[in-house]
């Protein structure tokens, strides 16, 4: 009986590795603030067939890797340190494929001295590293944002879509457009391998600085275009991003509608020129698009359990 049934997909890992690093070299430190899983493919059925733990990399000892190499890598930025991760597993016995991902937490630093905090921004960027084969198989490189709350209260009109027995919004030619941006970009495969030569090529990158033009490119478009829907606006934060970061082939953004109707005040003998709003909650719009550069290949493996 047991012989019909097929394993498959296993991966283990350890999840949410609170991860705080203190750049102390001068006394304004540097702080990185990661929040990291990892997740091992490889020969490890006889554990879930057997229990046999033999080729069982424990989740133990993943979290531990991440502390320490940490400490003796440092930490520059989520993507790059999640290289340094798949460099370190990928060599690794038994280990025939890796998932990393981070997320990261911005502080500000106060003006009192060079070592006090203050959390700042409502966003957290993301990144995901993925492996596949042992160190000279292949890698991807993801980065992304997620909470980027934006509203505009002009600027945005909904008109011209198909009415039916059960269509019952209004068209508007000036609405308030209001979402949070998930956005997640791959960057290019020649930055991508955890060998020791290719790993010299994910140096070219400055992480932080595709990082900053994109979000930079997203919040302008997101400002500048006048929107016709929200798809057309997702489509031209998409084409920006693009524009804007050369090391990036291609962006999926999502964005919830979050809708905001106008309050009737007419039963209290009040105008309402688009003025007063109620911000609903829920449900609400839910809009994606995939925007790939021309010219660059699609990837999959780049966003396998990518959510
Ligand atoms: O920008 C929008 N896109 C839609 O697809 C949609 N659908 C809807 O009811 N309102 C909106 N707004």
């Amino acid at each position: 009986m047991m012989a019909d049934h097929v394993l498959s997909d296993l991966q283990h890992g350890k999840a949410e590795c609170r991860v705080v690093k203190v750049d102390r070299a001068s006394e304004v430190h540097v702080l990185h603030d990661l929040n990291v899983t990892t997740q091992l493919r490889g020969d490890f059925a006889t554990a879930y067939t057997e229990g046999d733990n033999t080729h069982v990399h424990a989740t133990d000892t993943q979290k531990n890797s991440v502390y320490a190499l940490a400490r003796e890598h440092g930490i520059t930025s989520p993507e790059a340190f999640l290289l340094v991760l798949a460099e370190h597993w990928a060599a690794q016995p038994w280990v025939t494929g890796t998932w990393f991902a981070a997320e990261q937490f911005t502080w500000e630093r106060l003006a009192a001295n060079g070592h006090s905090f203050v959390r700042s921004g409502q966003d957290t960027r993301t990144a995901w590293v993925q492996t596949y084969g042992s160190v000279d198989g292949e890698a991807f490189v993801l980065g992304g944002l997620k909470d980027l709350v934006v509203l505009k209260s002009t600027g945005s009109e909904f008109h011209g879509f198909p009415r039916d027995r059960f269509t019952t919004l209004a068209e508007t030619d000036d609405r308030i457009l209001a979402t949070s941006v998930s956005a997640t970009w791959r960057y290019g495969s020649r930055q991508a391998r955890p060998s020791q030569e290719q790993a010299r090529s994910t140096e070219d990158i400055d992480f932080d600085a595709a990082y900053d033009a994109v979000r930079a490119a997203l919040l302008d478009a997101f400002a500048t275009t006048h929107s016709l829907a929200l798809q057309q606006t997702i489509h031209a934060m998409a084409t920006a991003a693009l524009d804007a970061c050369a090391d990036i082939d291609e962006i999926r953004i999502e964005c919830p509608n979050k809708h905001h109707f106008l309050v009737d005040l007419a039963p209290f003998g009040l105008d309402n020129p688009g003025e007063v709003f109620f911000a609903a909650d829920r449900p609400y719009g839910l809009i994606s698009a995939t925007v790939t550069r021309s010219g660059a290949e699609a990837e999959p493996r780049a966003w396998v359990g990518v959510g």
